[in-house]
């Protein structure tokens, strides 16, 4: 029998004003223990399909669906099933890493054990043991997007939407994320990443959503969208390149 997805999107069409949708007629899935990528050019759509799978936007037409049910159906529900990591760190200055970790475990109800043994696995993944008492205003730039990654992973949802998290981690920081989130998939979680490092994430993700101007113009995995683009066992980003070029 086919799962149910995580995550269901139908016909979504959205934006900021009626007038203008930003996004029209999206529909994917996301399956559990998957990882699709989301890709696109700036401006494509991916954070604002992002907000609407928050529930930060309203759609003008079409349906979301998380575990099988509407955020207006249970919006507590909902939003406790989804962790999400921003494009740009979002982080209270004067609070410390270990008070930002404690802080979403008791949004999120994560029992006192269990934070115990993720904030530990999550301070040593990152290498963040020695700024664990630092306020996050003193903290670097991939610092503060790794706390913001280490909240989300410390919540342990059904679904991560994550937004080029990817862009001021080092080597290793880049590297840790990948591993934590294979065994986040591992463990039955699904993934929406977006990224412009496609030759990153070409080899991680089980499939890939290419948004443009709105549209999706291409999804499946990586040798079908590499076929889809005429550039059959070819990289992901020459699929891209052929997917998007002559189409502005
Ligand atoms: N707050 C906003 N108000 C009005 N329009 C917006 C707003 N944010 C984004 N847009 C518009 O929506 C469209 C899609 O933007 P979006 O941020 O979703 O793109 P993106 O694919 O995430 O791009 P990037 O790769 O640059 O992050 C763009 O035309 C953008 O100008």
């Amino acid at each position: 029998m086919e799962q149910q997805p995580v995550l269901q999107i139908n016909g979504l069409t959205g934006g900021y004003s009626a007038k203008r949708p930003v996004l029209h007629q999206i529909s994917l899935d996301v399956k559990p223990g998957e990882m699709v990528g989301l890709i696109g050019l700036n401006g494509a759509g991916k954070s604002t399909t992002m907000k609407h799978i928050l529930g930060l936007m309203t759609p003008q037409a079409g349906e979301i669906r998380v575990q099988g049910h509407k955020q207006e159906e249970n919006p507590e529900q909902y939003q406790g099933a989804i962790a999400f990591v921003p494009e740009s760190p979002e982080l209270y200055p004067e609070m410390t890493v270990m008070e930002h970790m404690e802080f979403t475990a008791r949004a999120y109800g994560v029992s006192e054990a269990d934070f115990r043994t993720r904030s530990n696995q999550m301070l040593d993944l990152f290498r963040m043991r020695d700024k664990s008492g630092s306020m996050s205003m003193h903290l670097s730039k991939g610092m503060r997007q790794k706390v913001m990654i280490m909240c989300a992973f410390l919540a342990g949802p059904p679904l991560y939407v994550i937004d080029e998290p990817f862009l001021g981690l080092d080597p290793l920081g880049i590297r840790s994320l990948l591993d934590f989130m294979l065994e986040m998939k591992r463990s039955g979680s699904s993934i929406l990443l977006s990224s412009h490092i496609l030759s990153t994430i070409e080899n991680y993700c089980d499939r890939f959503i290419v948004l443009h101007q709105g549209t999706i113009i291409a999804q499946g995995t990586l040798n079908e969208v590499t076929a889809q683009a005429g550039k059959p066992g070819m990289p992901l980003e020459d699929a891209f390149y052929e997917l998007v070029q002559g189409r502005e």
